[in-house]
Formats: structure tokens, C-alpha cells, sequence
């Protein structure tokens, strides 16, 4: 583990499924406490990214490492153990199993290496918290609403301890009340020192939340920077934005 290492680099990422090409040279990093937004057109590539970052998928080419570790060969459990979680687009909770249940399987993981010594029970109060559903720890996951769900989901994802989150269309099927809920909390997580992939099609909270943004198509790189200098590029308009966006900037 090297200390100067980004917590993520990706380098040079590619992936085909037979003919077809879903990654092609794509670089990039994420840093501690640093939102960065994946965004881009349907079939870019971002969930196929976040599957080989997650160990879900190999890459055809191009190397992952977190924290200098390349992430090659690894499987997915190996990968959350050194940091990296991320959410689904749609989450499967334990069916007949309450919201506690759910965060606390997760919060087994890895609860001998937790810092300070911290027992699972504590851990799944603490992202229980961290994600306001402390009040529904009883609720059995069919119960929920979308919005507590993704707070689940979260949870879960946080009961593993990472150091890099990333989250896939987390705000699909929200109103704009619980959106705001959703990035409070990534919000809070970054303060905590959590670097954040934030893949999601509401453009406006792209924009809002992250840091910087990272911008595919067609599985390649097209650009990255500053939300509002990416927002205004004409090349990112064309293929994504539209003008509606770029205007009410
Ligand atoms: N398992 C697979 N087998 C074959 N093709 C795949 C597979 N997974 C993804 N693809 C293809 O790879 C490309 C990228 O898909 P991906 O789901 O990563 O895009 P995306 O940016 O996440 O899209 P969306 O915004 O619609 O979720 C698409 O052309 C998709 O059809």
C-alpha cells in the first residue's frame, strides 16, 4: 500500500462483450473525500465500470488499483475488504428480514479489522443512523418506501466500512425531498474522508454534489473537470446535456 497512491486509479480500462466495445481506454481518479460524478448517455459504460471496479467483471485491458493495490484477479469480497463498495440500481434486500437484519449481515463483514474495535451491533447503529432510518430499524424490508430502501442500501454498503462508495442511479424514483435526503448524506460521507463515484442521470444534482465530473460515451472518456466548465462544454451538450441544462446555468 502506497500512502501518496489515489484511492482509486483507473488506467487505461477496457471491456468488450464479443463485438461489442462497453470500455475503451478510460482513465481516471477518485481521491479521499472527493465526490466525482460519472455521467453520460444510456450504454456508456458507467455500470460496466463500476462492475469491474467491484470485481463483478474483469477488464479486457488496463489496470484498477485502490490505494496503489491493483485490483486484477481479485474477487468482489476481496475488493470490499480493502475498501471498495458500491450500491445497485436496484437494491435486493433480504426479503422477511428487517431493516436491522439487512445492515447487520453487512456489518459481520470485516468486524474483527474494524477500527477502534467497534462490534457489528454498533456499527449497524451507527450507518442506521448516518442513513436516518434509526427509527425503522424494525421495519421488515417489504415495508419500506423506495426512498428508505436506498437509505438501506446505503446502509448496507457502509456497514462494510469503505473507503470508496460508488453509487448507481441512487436517486431513481425519488421526489425531490428525498433526493435531497440521499445527498445529504453523501454529503456527510465525504466530509468523513469517503471518496464517492456518483453515477446518476439527474444532472442537476450532479452538478450540485460532486466535486468534479467524469464524462463517457460510448464507452470512451470524452472529458472531465469542474462541474460547471463540464456543463458548458459544447461536446458534452451535444452528446448528453442537451441545451435545457447548459442555459439555466
Ligand atoms: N453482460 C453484458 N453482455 C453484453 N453486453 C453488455 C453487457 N453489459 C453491458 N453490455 C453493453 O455494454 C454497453 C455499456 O452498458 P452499461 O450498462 O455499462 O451502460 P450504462 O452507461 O450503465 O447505461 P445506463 O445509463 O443505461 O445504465 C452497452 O452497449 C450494453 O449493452
Amino acid at each position: 500500500m502506497t500512502a501518496t497512491a489515489p484511492l482509486l486509479q483507473v488506467r487505461e480500462i477496457s471491456r468488450r462483450f464479443g463485438g461489442i466495445t462497453a470500455l475503451n481506454d478510460v482513465s481516471f481518479e477518485v481521491h479521499d473525500g472527493e465526490i466525482v460524478g460519472l455521467i453520460g448517455p444510456n450504454g456508456a459504460g458507467k455500470t460496466t465500470l463500476f462492475n469491474l471496479i467491484s470485481g463483478l467483471l474483469p477488464p479486457s485491458g488496463g489496470e484498477i488499483s485502490l490505494r496503489g493495490i491493483p485490483l486484477s484477479g481479485l474477487r468482489p469480497d476481496q475488493i470490499c475488504a480493502l475498501g471498495a463498495v458500491r450500491t445497485f440500481q436496484s437494491a435486493s434486500l433480504l426479503s422477511g428480514m428487517t431493516v436491522w437484519d439487512n445492515v447487520h449481515v453487512a456489518s459481520l463483514f470485516r468486524e474483527e479489522e474494524r477500527a477502534g474495535g467497534e462490534s457489528a451491533a454498533d456499527c449497524t447503529r451507527r450507518v442506521l443512523r448516518l442513513s436516518g432510518l434509526e427509527a425503522r430499524r424494525n421495519a421488515p424490508a417489504e415495508a419500506l418506501t423506495v426512498s428508505e430502501t436506498k437509505r438501506v442500501e446505503i446502509a448496507r454498503a457502509l456497514a462494510t466500512n469503505p473507503r470508496l462508495l460508488m453509487t448507481d442511479e441512487i436517486l431513481a424514483g425519488l421526489n425531490a425531498i428525498e433526493s435531497e435526503e440521499i445527498l445529504a448524506i453523501l454529503a456527510r460521507l465525504r466530509g468523513e474522508g469517503i471518496g464517492i463515484i456518483f453515477v446518476e442521470h439527474d444532472v442537476r444534482a450532479v452538478m450540485k454534489l460532486c466535486d468534479r465530473v467524469v464524462v463517457i460515451a460510448q464507452g470512451r472518456k470524452l472529458t472531465e473537470g469542474a462541474p460547471d466548465t463540464v456543463a458548458r462544454m459544447p461536446e458534452v451538450i451535444s452528446v448528453y446535456l442537451g441545451g435545457r441544462y447548459a442555459q439555466g446555468l
